[in-house]
């Protein structure tokens, strides 16, 4: 297993940061690694975000005992998981549920054992999950492509034309405070969220997938008076602090998955930037 904790930030220290220095504390270069579980445990909200890649065998989900000091991962925690990989399942004590490419499975606190396997070894699912504390049990829940809320965004002559797909959010899988889908930008579009935003009542990570090997996205972080940007490639994710937009531009178009969590899980709250106040 490949681990790791990040502290949380101050704006004013992040003016700061060097490239280097804003890659290790926001990005998540390697996610999915095959065979492994790798976890990032990020102090804005307690988020952990993993990947998961069962290859061969099947790989079991830790409590972790450095980070959570439970005696099973989600004795305080829920989690969201979206394959992005080939067809896998996922076992929580002992109920099965086949995950195929962008299909979510919402896990409630309380699910002692919950394994992880692929159809294929060759064409290994690839789970991302994210995991925020919990204070309740909600249901664990498939969703299907089908399942989730469409929201059509954007314009082909603004390039940002594109769909959110949301899947637990306060009208569908219900959680204590995760909420997670993924947006898929148009052929032609290139950026995401935009015109940015923040929300100071919730964080956010953006995990970056279908983009061709050798393309990549600008990451855009930052307050609106104070932009600065990250270079993404496909399958690495990014931490988003809670006063921090989070917007991007890319060479082709390009998936990702957004998660959050924090104070509340209303979608539309946001803070809108206005365009001319971005710097
Ligand atoms: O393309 C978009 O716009 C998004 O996907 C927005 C994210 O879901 C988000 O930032 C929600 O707060
Ligand atoms: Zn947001």
């Amino acid at each position: 297993m490949i681990k790791e904790i990040r502290f949380a930030s101050h704006p004013e220290d992040v003016k700061k940061y060097t490239t280097k220095q804003l890659r290790d504390h926001y990005l998540l270069e390697n996610v999915m690694e095959a065979g492994e579980i790798t976890a990032l445990y990020t102090m804005h909200d307690r988020l952990v975000t993993l990947g998961v890649v069962p290859t061969e065998n099947t790989i079991s989900l830790p409590a972790i005992d450095d980070f959570t000091k439970a005696s099973f991962f989600t004795e305080r925690r829920e989690l969201g998981i979206i394959n992005v990989g080939g067809a896998g399942t996922v076992v929580v004590d002992g109920e099965a549920f086949s995950l195929d490419k962008k299909e979510c499975l919402y896990i409630g606190k309380g699910k002692q054992e919950i394994k992880f396997g692929s159809e294929a070894g060759n064409a290994p699912a690839e789970f991302y999950i994210n995991s925020c504390p919990a204070h309740k049990t909600y249901p664990t829940q498939k969703g299907t492509i089908k399942d989730a809320n469409r929201v059509d965004l954007g314009s082909k002559a603004s390039c940002n034309e594109r769909t959110i797909f949301q899947y637990i959010h306060p009208d569908g899988i219900q959680s204590c405070q995760l909420v997670m889908g993924f947006t898929e930008l148009k052929n032609g579009s290139i950026w995401n969220t935009f015109p940015p935003h923040t929300h100071l009542r919730r964080m956010e990570v953006y995990f970056y997938f279908d983009m061709p090997e050798d393309q990549m996205v600008l990451h855009l972080m930052g307050t609106p008076e104070e932009t600065r940007h990250l270079v993404l490639n496909n399958k690495q994710a990014v931490i988003s602090p809670e006063w921090s937009i989070h917007s991007g531009a890319g060479s082709s178009a390009y998936s990702f998955i957004w998660a959050m969590a924090g104070e509340n899980k209303e979608f539309t709250d946001m803070d809108g930037c206005k365009l001319e106040d971005i710097r």
